[in-house]
């Protein structure tokens, strides 16, 4: 069997990757992976023949792992391979690392078709399609051809419920550009659902210089990431999967608390820092989390988010007091400017459900109003430098802060009023 992965990125060789070549059966499952846009990474996997170096950075010492699950590279724009992947029925599952934004969700949940038009039209016209939607549509539309049969897809983005956000896009999209495929994907593909954590920084050179001198391959590629990792998942799988149980993945009938737990606690603790904690002057997670002021915020802010995590207390205190420890591992240089990043894809779906929730009990929640203000503090150009392909619309309206909440879904003036009082002065 095999598995074929979209978006060659960090993330997905930290966790992933990791999960597949820790299990007893990962010579059964070689992976083919393919890079989201640039062809960068494809090109430095393959000259090293897939294999990588895993950086486990503890708070005292790396740890390097060999790891040879990749089996195979190719850059994004190499078309005919991804679709021959995706018809071959030896291909069971496709697993997605594609960052929040590449899955062109409308505020509403399904697909953005404004975002979309240039790749319906440029399949309509018999070009291949480059987003992921349209990818994932023109592979399975070969797959259909040749008959590959029944397949898992398993995205592993921050996205609550990602296995039916990527439904809901791949549905929509293939409802515009290929209708008659649509019976055929509800009855053939299974979207698995998935809660997936390991904090995963960018590397940097100085990371490629200590994984050769620990292993004595001279890597142009590894990865550092933390010890702690964690996959829940839930959904069906057709054609099999590698026994990642073994890695410690766990198979669930609900993924929802844990994903909560996670989306809200540990992603909506790190966009408060990557706003509030960058406008303090810090530059990492381990800095703003050593600030007392940023850490009583932080604090604050899990008082409130916890509201919303299905789970009894005693787990969610446990959670609290291990993500300190992770924030605070100063080993891991995790830049607020990489979290930062995206924000008008993330503040949606990590802050405004608890804003939502509070505000329906009576309630002007302070910690997720201070991570509004600073988000649009960020918007005007304070703190993090803004890289963020789908600011536009608030950036525009950012002198109002009405207007941007507004965009939010949000509003009243119990909400607006607090939000003015807590950006910074201008
Ligand atoms: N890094 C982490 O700690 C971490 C942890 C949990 C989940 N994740 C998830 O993984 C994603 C990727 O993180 P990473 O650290 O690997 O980042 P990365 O920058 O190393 O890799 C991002 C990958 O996504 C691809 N991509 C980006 N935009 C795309 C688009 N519009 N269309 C298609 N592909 C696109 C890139 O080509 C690249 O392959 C995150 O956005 C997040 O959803 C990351
Ligand atoms: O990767 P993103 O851009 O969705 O979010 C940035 C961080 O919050 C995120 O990468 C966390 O480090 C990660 O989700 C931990 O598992």
């Amino acid at each position: 069997m095999q598995i074929v992965h979209l978006g060659l990125g960090n993330f997905f060789r930290a966790h992933q990757a990791w999960y597949t070549s820790v299990a007893p059966d990962a010579a059964d499952w070689p992976i083919a992976a393919f890079t989201g846009r640039s062809p960068a990474a494809a090109r430095q996997l393959a000259a090293q023949h897939g294999r990588y170096t895993l950086l486990v950075r503890g708070p005292e010492r790396d740890e390097a792992q060999i790891i040879g699950a990749v089996r195979a590279a190719y850059a994004a724009n190499d078309h005919q391979a991804w679709r021959d992947h995706l018809a071959a029925p030896r291909t069971a599952l496709v697993t997605l690392t594609v960052t929040e934004a590449a899955y062109l969700r409308a505020p509403g949940g399904g697909l953005d078709e404004a975002k979309a038009a240039a790749d319906v039209a440029a399949w309509l016209r018999g070009d291949p399609a480059q987003t992921v939607p349209g990818r994932l549509m023109a592979g399975l539309a070969e797959r259909r051809l040749f008959g590959g049969g029944p397949i898992a897809i398993v995205p592993c983005d921050n996205l609550p419920d990602n296995g039916a956000a990527t439904a809901r896009v791949l549905l929509d999209f293939t409802s515009l550009a290929e209708p008659a495929l649509v019976p055929w994907i509800r009855d053939n593909v299974s979207f698995v659902t998935t809660m997936v954590d390991r904090i995963t920084p960018r590397t940097t050179p100085e990371d490629v210089r200590t994984a050769a001198a620990l292993t004595g391959f001279d890597d142009a590629a590894p990865v550092v990431t933390e010890p702690f990792t964690e996959w829940v998942l839930g959904g069906v799988f057709p054609a099999g999967r590698p026994a990642w149980e073994a890695g410690g993945a766990r198979f669930v009938s609900d993924v929802t608390a844990h994903e909560q737990r996670k989306l809200l606690l540990l992603n909506g603790g790190h966009s408060l820092l990557a706003y509030a904690g960058s406008a303090r002057g810090h530059t990492t997670v381990a800095e703003a989390v050593a600030d007392r002021e940023c850490r009583a915020w932080l604090e604050q802010w899990w008082d409130e988010a916890a509201r919303y995590v299905p789970l009894p207390p005693a787990e969610i205190a446990a959670y609290r007091a291990a993500l300190l420890t992770r924030f605070g591992n100063a080993r891991i240089r995790h830049t607020l400017a990489q979290i930062a990043a995206d924000g008008s894809q993330k503040i949606p779906i990590r802050v405004v459900p608890v804003v939502r929730g509070e505000l329906r009990a009576g309630r002007v929640p302070a910690g997720a109003i201070r991570i509004l203000a600073a988000w649009i503090d960020h918007l005007r150009g304070i703190g993090a430098p803004l890289d963020d392909a789908g600011a536009g619309p608030f950036v525009a309206r950012a002198n109002d802060v009405r207007e941007v909440l507004g965009l939010l879904g949000l509003g009243g003036d119990a909400l607006v009023s607090a939000v003015e009082k807590s950006v910074e002065p201008r």
